[in-house]
């Protein structure tokens, strides 16, 4: 189910399969696979077809190369730009072969300085300059070539990875990077977390896998995958009649310092729209007295509860004061499963002995960091958090025996055993205050509906993802969506979702 590898791994599988397979093969199902994406990609009558293909120094350039022959056989009229090794470098023998399939086919290879390319209308380019051996930032020649090329307005094909991206990560390499803006995306042999995560997505476009017909048998069991509504929806269960609201739960927000009682209110929302059969909002200071436009939400003062009659969402505009702080210590100390997110992730930043009991906890713990909130947890920055977003929600799960919930675009969920998925769902509309703490609340409802704390945060944040992409098909956004308008849309989503999948 849609597993993701890393460079490493696909190289070791890579190096197994060649071993069983004639010299090239792979290099040659590549280009064939790049060509027939490159032909969906262009205009029935291909004849008429101008295509650019970039064919940098190494074995991504050997793809590139052999897409190009593979194209002009088609009719296209290809245009070839044909970055040879650096010096002291010998090429692949895979690609040499390329390379001289490409000069009898009728591509035609140009100079890169030709500034006609900026001038030229393309119906495509191909993008064959660097796949997963990239060593270091694009520079000179290349550099300037990537700009031009990210300034067309056709179809961009990337072939494996998007040069100047880093396939693991999904950041553009280099403090000051650039990368080349694909459309779409051909990876081979496996899909690559750097796709889908950071700036993977900006960047990769729609990505199709071509495995190469390399046997099942040469990949290793894949620890990290791309969500998927199959690892939880056998947690999506139809309501019973004969049911009652004790039979869904009850969630308790903790958070709401003064000036940020919103936060509370909306997780407190969420998690109501999302079936639970009472929700608590708790309000560290000040608690309103109800919330009118949400009336069933039972507002409280949080130093009133009892704790162990409520799964806790603890955060939302929890604040830092030594309340705040005394109501984290006592979550913690409680029996009740627990989602840690805002706040309470700073506080407990700050606070190593907490963060020893959250580890020990015999309940079960969700945190849902974004990066600055994880970079603190970490001692680290928000860069070393983006530079490598597994690393640090895996790190995170381990130390805090929890399920994390990395946030942003491409959120990780790692587990204390390592294994992560990339959420697939969601986009830049959800870049606006308050969508954090309506995740919190979804999370937290499913928790208090009994769904183990792993499928709950992939299901979570799967449909807290899938109600921004709806809203944004009917025009809601990206520009302008409001937190609290995912509610009602999540309250959708997961009812079609139990329609569809709940016995
Ligand atoms: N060998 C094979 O049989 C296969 C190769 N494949 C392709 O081969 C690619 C990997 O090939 P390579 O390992 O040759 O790696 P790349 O083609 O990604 O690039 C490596 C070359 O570029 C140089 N280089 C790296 N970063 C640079 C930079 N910023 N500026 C200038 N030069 C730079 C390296 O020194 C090396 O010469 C994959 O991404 C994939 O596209 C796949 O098609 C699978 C089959
Ligand atoms: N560009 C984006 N693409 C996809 N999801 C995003 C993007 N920006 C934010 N999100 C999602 O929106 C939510 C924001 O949460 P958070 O940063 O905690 O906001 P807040 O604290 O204001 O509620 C997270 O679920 C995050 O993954
Ligand atoms: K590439």
């Amino acid at each position: 189910m849609n597993p993701l590898y890393t460079v490493a791994e696909i190289r070791a599988v890579e190096y197994a399969a060649a071993a069983t397979l004639p010299p090239g093969a792979l290099m040659q199902r590549a280009g064939q696979a790049a060509a027939n994406a490159a032909l969906d990609l262009l205009p029935l009558s291909t004849a008429q077809a101008r295509v650019l293909v970039l064919a940098g120094p190494g074995d991504n350039g050997g793809d590139a190369l052999e897409a190009a022959a593979h194209l002009s056989y088609t009719g296209a009229q290809v245009t070839l730009i044909h970055f040879a090794p650096a010096e002291g470098r010998v090429s692949s023998d895979e690609r040499q072969a390329a390379l001289q399939r490409a000069k009898v086919s009728d591509a035609r290879f140009r100079e890169v300085a030709d500034a006609s390319i900026a001038a030229t209308e393309w119906n495509l380019v191909i993008d064959g300059l660097f796949g997963i051996g990239l060593k270091r930032p694009l520079d000179g020649a290349v550099r300037a070539l990537v700009e031009t090329v990210n300034q067309l307005r056709c179809n961009v094909l990337a072939l494996d990875v998007p040069s100047g991206l880093d396939a693991d990560s999904g950041c553009v390499v280099g403090p000051d990077g650039v990368a080349v803006h694909a459309t779409h995306t051909i990876t081979f042999i496996g899909n690559k977390p750097g796709l889908h995560t950071c700036d993977g997505r900006d960047y990769a476009g729609l990505v199709d896998v071509a495995r190469l017909e390399i046997d099942a048998s040469h990949f290793a069991p894949a620890s990290l995958h791309l969500n998927d509504v199959k690892f939880f929806s056998r947690h999506l269960q139809a309501r019973r009649h004969n049911s009652h609201k004790g039979s869904y739960g009850n969630v308790a927000v903790i958070g709401g310092a003064r000036g940020m009682s919103g936060a509370p209110i909306l997780a407190a929302r969420t998690a109501i729209n999302s079936g639970v059969g009472r929700v608590y909002a708790l309000f560290v200071e000040d608690a309103l007295p109800c919330d009118p436009g949400q009336p069933e939400l039972m507002c409280r003062s949080a130093g009133d509860f009892e704790l162990n009659t409520a799964t806790l969402v603890i955060g939302p505009g929890l604040g830092d004061s030594s309340a705040a702080h005394a109501l984290l210590d006592q979550a913690i100390a409680s029996d009740s499963v627990l989602l840690a997110d805002a706040d309470a992730i700073n506080l407990l930043a700050g606070d190593a002995a907490l963060q020893t009991r959250l580890a020990q906890r015999q309940a079960a713990v969700v945190l849902t960091p974004h990066p600055l909130e994880a970079a603190r947890l970490l001692g680290s920055s928000i860069g070393a958090v983006q530079a490598d977003r597994l690393a640090a929600a895996r790190t995170l799960a381990a130390r805090l025996q929890a399920i994390v919930v990395l946030k942003g675009s491409g959120t990780v969920i790692a587990a204390p055993d390592g294994k992560a998925v990339i959420n697939t769902t969601g986009n830049p509309a959800l870049a606006t205050a308050g969508t954090g703490d309506v995740l919190a609340g979804l999370c937290g409802a499913l928790l208090a509906q009994g769904w183990p704390q792993w499928e709950a945060a992939l299901a979570a944040v799967w449909l807290h993802g899938m109600a921004a992409d709806v809203l944004v098909t009917e025009g809601c956004g990206p520009i302008g969506l409001t937190a609290a308008e995912l509610i009602p849309a999540i309250r959708t989503a997961l009812n079609r979702m139990v329609q569809h999948h709940a016995r």
